[in-house]
């Protein structure tokens, strides 16, 4: 069985409902190894649909964790942030120790995380503290493109003195690795893009891609992975391009996720490269005007399913063959 947990994200939003409404049933149909668990407050979960677990003979469960204070659709109580990280807490220590086989978030709302008191400014980071993971990758999937991130949650200021050749260096070769590991691609085609507008125009307008990208990426490709870049991002996000590429770095959240968002909002998944577990999110965030209304679409959290489900599978089958 490949046993995924879903961790059902900040309460007063979209993903208690979107996890407990799944279609189980089409599923496990679909799926034939997997079974889920659902993490957080069961009473919650259960009040977003009459669920008889033993419907599904053991393939569908949940792990209880109370919430601090009664829930409400759409206003944010901060007193439930303890909550939304003990989920996660909960289903990253439980991949650690392999008895889930990866997990799926459904969104929490960082800014109620924050006005409680505690520093968090994604999963992504959190999982990577966690972890203790040197480096981790933020990656969005939708059919026909993938979009990493050097750079993720970081004021727009920041970004320009984050960009060095060290960090270029471990995020690229993490994707390589996780795009061959996970995605069954032999010799990954990465396309980068610069930092400046027009990468720099021959250095007129900005020097990272002069002093610090192209040398790197020289670098890697001595070192044997397929790079092309830096080139202008918006020249790069054309089908030119994209034809060609199994995944495009952007330099920052901002460069890269519209885009992705563009072509797949919501058939599209947030995966965490170069983590000892497998981790797979929604493309959303919490909704919090959705929440309750029986509204919001669940494409985006079946296709991270979807993706957790057959990246567990081929790690399943490198060990094997290891
Ligand atoms: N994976 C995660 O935990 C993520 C969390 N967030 C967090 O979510 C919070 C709210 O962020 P926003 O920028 O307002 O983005 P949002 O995605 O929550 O909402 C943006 C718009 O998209 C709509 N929408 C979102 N998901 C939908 C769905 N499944 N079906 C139909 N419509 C949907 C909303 O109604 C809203 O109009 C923030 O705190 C942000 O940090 C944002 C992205 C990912
Ligand atoms: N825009 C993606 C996003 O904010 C999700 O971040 P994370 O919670 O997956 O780190």
């Amino acid at each position: 069985m490949i046993n995924l947990a879903i961790t059902t994200g900040e309460p007063a939003g979209i993903g208690p409902e979107l996890s407990a409404q799944l279609p189980f049933d089409a599923l496990f149909d679909k799926y034939p190894e997997l079974s889920l668990t659902l993490v957080g407050d069961q009473d919650w979960l259960l009040n977003q649909a009459n669920i008889d677990t033993e419907h599904y003979s053991g393939r569908l469960k949940f792990h209880h964790i109370g919430l601090n204070t009664k829930a409400e659709y759409g206003v944010l109580n901060s007193a439930n942030a303890q909550y939304v990280l003990d989920t996660l807490t909960h289903a990253a220590n439980l991949c650690l120790s392999g008895e889930y086989d990866g997990m799926v978030t459904a969104p929490v709302q960082k800014s109620v995380i924050n006005d409680a008191g505690i520093a968090f400014s994604g999963h992504t980071e959190f999982l990577e503290a966690l972890t203790k993971s040197k480096k981790v990758v933020m990656m969005l999937a939708t059919e026909g493109l993938k979009v990493t991130l050097a750079t993720t949650h970081v004021p727009l200021r920041d970004v320009a003195d984050q960009i060095t050749p060290e960090l270029l260096t471990e995020i690229i070769s993490i994707t390589n690795q996780d795009l061959k590991q996970f995605f069954g691609i032999e010799q990954p085609h990465i396309y980068v893009c610069g930092l400046n507008p027009h990468a720099g125009e021959s250095g007129h307008m900005g020097r990272e891609e002069i002093e610090i990208i192209e040398p790197t990426l020289e670098q890697l490709r001595q070192a044997g992975i397929r790079l092309t870049g830096p080139l202008p991002a918006d020249t790069l996000f054309t089908d030119k391009y994209l034809k060609n590429a199994d995944a495009v770095l952007a330099m920052y959240h901002d460069q890269g996720l519209p885009v992705l968002k563009y072509k797949g909002f919501g058939n599209a998944a947030n995966i965490t490269l170069g983590l000892p577990i497998i981790r797979t999110s929604v493309d959303h965030g919490t909704a919090l005007d959705l929440a309750g209304k029986g509204l919001a679409d669940n494409g985006s959290l079946l296709t991270a399913i979807d993706y957790g489900y057959k990246m567990a599978m081929a790690r399943r089958h490198t060990k094997a063959s290891a």
